[in-house]
């Protein structure tokens, strides 16, 4: 071959095989949606029926081959870990969640999780795969609020953006996301504050972190309690959770509750206390005896919002945790500590 030939022949070759290797194996993410059923896989007799319909009805499978819009944005694979109504949600449930979690996320072959989930106890089974999963790699959590077979059901872009959120870049390191009605929420603040509009993951101290802007995920800030590689907490060998409670103080309680769940064995007790760590002095006795017993007694709030800046130093504040947030955390710090001390310090930093 004449040696002026040489160098565009190469060129060509090297353009031909770019394209071809582009096409042929285009990197897309691979995402796996980890589903436990739900609104999201619930179905009803009719398209009008908004709130009579079985929760975690369909298959994942079904899911998947309902939304080819995926396969635009990652190798989507689906696993049937559960198919509940939400409200069945229990804490050997979260360990198994979190341990598969962290496992499929240790291989190389998965770039991200979603995971699909009711939205009744949505906020709880996040906020403690925020604090346990291993790994920098997205985890997202949808769920949605009409079933699927509702006329405007939310699901199916709901799921679409989940899977467009866990394979974007942007969302790594920013811990467990929950994406619906295009709104990125973080895992620690978000709560559920509507029982039945599509808006009803709310921060309502901090905002949210971000939108879905079709199919761009588009950030403004991000949470600085630690979170996923930056905590201490290992659950992986562990099969059960410590049992804590919680308490909701309202004009003229006793200490029944208390006393009760003393009784059963409880291993740390919340408050929903009035306003900023109001409570009565007869309550304030039983929580004495309470710690008396060693067991922590954490004062959150059942306004909603703010923070516990007001309380008996013998209990520990929520910090800006709602009841159901701060049972979260002191089952979790319970997995590693006893100490108040440290469990208080735990809550200042999560
Ligand atoms: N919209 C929902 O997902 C709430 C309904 C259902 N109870 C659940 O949490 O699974």
């Amino acid at each position: 071959m004449k040696s002026y030939y040489f160098l565009p022949l190469m060129i060509f070759i090297l353009l031909i095989s770019n394209s071809l290797s582009g096409i042929v194996c285009a990197d897309l993410p691979k995402i796996q949606i980890l589903a436990t059923g739900g609104t999201i896989a619930g179905t009803a007799q009719n398209q009008s029926e908004l709130t009579l319909y079985k929760s975690g009805d369909l298959s994942v499978d079904a899911l998947i081959a309902s939304l080819p819009e995926m396969s635009t944005y990652a190798h989507v694979v689906g696993e049937q870990i559960y198919n509940i109504d939400s409200i069945e949600m229990t804490p050997d449930i979260w360990l198994t969640l979190a341990n598969r979690v962290n496992k499929l996320l240790e291989s190389p072959d998965i770039d991200g999780v979603v995971i699909t989930h009711g939205t009744d106890t949505l906020e709880e089974t996040a906020y403690f795969l925020n604090l346990v999963v291993k790994s920098e790699k997205p985890v997202v959590i949808t769920g949605s609020i009409r079933p699927a077979t509702a006329l405007s059901a939310d699901g199916p872009l709901n799921l679409l953006n989940a899977v467009i959120l866990a394979a974007s870049r942007d969302a790594a390191g920013k811990g467990v996301l929950i994406l619906l009605n295009g709104q990125i929420n973080g895992a620690r603040d978000t709560t559920k504050t509507n029982t039945e509009m599509v808006e009803t993951f709310k921060s309502a101290d901090f905002g949210l972190l971000g939108y879905m802007d079709n199919e761009v995920p588009r950030f403004y800030r991000e949470s600085l309690k630690l979170h996923t590689t930056a905590t201490n907490f290992d659950v992986t060998s562990r099969t059960t959770l410590p049992k804590v409670d919680i308490v909701m103080l309202y004009p003229g309680v006793d200490r029944t509750a208390i006393d009760a769940f003393v009784a059963n064995k409880t291993e740390g007790i919340i408050i929903a206390s009035l306003g900023n760590g109001g409570y009565s002095k007869s309550i304030k006795a039983a929580l004495q005896d309470v710690i008396d017993r060693g067991i922590p007694v954490v004062i959150s709030s059942r306004t909603g919002t703010g923070i516990i800046t007001s309380k008996d130093p013998e209990f520990i504040s929520s910090d800006s945790l709602n009841p159901q947030k701060a049972r979260i955390l002191l089952m979790v710090a319970l997995t590693q500590t006893h100490n108040l001390d440290e469990i208080e310090k735990i809550f200042r930093i999560c």
